[in-house]
């Protein structure tokens, strides 16, 4: 039985007055379903501090660097993300991939670094507009899957979420259809071997409260990875009650 799993990443929004205004506005009282919120680093202990002491809340990062320590001006390794509290790690999202230039085999070497850190990565495969109309979808995802499968034991897929995220869909409006999304959801599955049928695969891409039970509704969707509609808390409580 898998749990449904709602994430926020509030990429690069916000600031302490919002992160403050957005718990006072969120009743996670409320909330059935285990909901993670990933905010900008400075934000993290802010999120922690709502966390403590909550079974079904917890708090991640949008990124983290695959070094543990050193002269690596900017980055933040996995050890301060724990000391932060974090629990989950986005682990390369297609703005990762496309605008900080973040290849499979980086994307796979942070999957490890955050794993073996015990840190629960969340990865994010998905494929481009161009990439669906070349009808090359299912081969993008196998091969974004397959640069972690090739370093790590099969077995350790099972410490893991993955989000299917269509870079189409990603803060456009428009939504891959339940039947599409559940498509690459159950392809996915199958990719990760014997202990597929453990893990969380979420969806994400312009997710909103209207298009939500939808979505959840089908087989393998197991929760969502949610952008712009988790800047607004009602709005993203409505979601993570779909989920339930
Ligand atoms: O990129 C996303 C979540 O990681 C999705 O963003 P939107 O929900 O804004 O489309």
């Amino acid at each position: 039985m898998r749990i449904p799993l709602v994430a926020a990443n509030w990429k690069m929004n916000g600031n302490k007055a919002f992160a403050e205004r957005f718990f006072s506005d969120f009743d996670l009282q409320a909330i059935a379903a285990h909901v993670v919120v990933c905010p900008p680093f400075p934000y993290i202990p802010l999120v922690s501090q709502v966390a403590e002491d909550r079974e079904r809340f917890s708090v991640g990062a949008q990124n983290l660097s695959q070094e543990s320590s050193g002269a690596y001006t900017g980055e933040i390794s996995a050890e301060m993300l724990l000391d932060w509290n974090a629990r989950y790690v986005i682990i390369g999202h297609s703005e990762r991939r496309s605008l900080y230039g973040e290849t499979s085999e980086l994307v796979a070497k942070k999957f490890v670094v955050a794993q073996q850190a015990g840190l629960i990565p969340i990865l994010c495969v998905g494929e481009t507009l161009q990439e669906r109309e070349q009808e090359r979808t299912l081969e993008v995802i196998a091969n974004q899957l397959k640069a972690v499968s090739d370093i790590i034991e099969s077995d350790t897929w099972k410490h893991s979420v993955v989000a299917y995220e269509p870079v189409w869909a990603i803060g456009t409006g428009k939504t891959a259809t339940p039947e599409e999304a559940q498509d690459v959801h159950q392809f996915i599955r199958g990719e990760l071997g014997n202990v597929g049928e453990q893990i969380q695969i979420l969806y994400g891409g312009s997710v909103k409260s209207a298009n939500a039970s939808a979505l959840f509704a089908q087989a393998d969707i197991d929760g969502a990875l949610v952008g712009g509609a988790s800047l607004d808390a009602k709005e993203f409580a409505a979601i993570c009650r779909a989920a339930e």
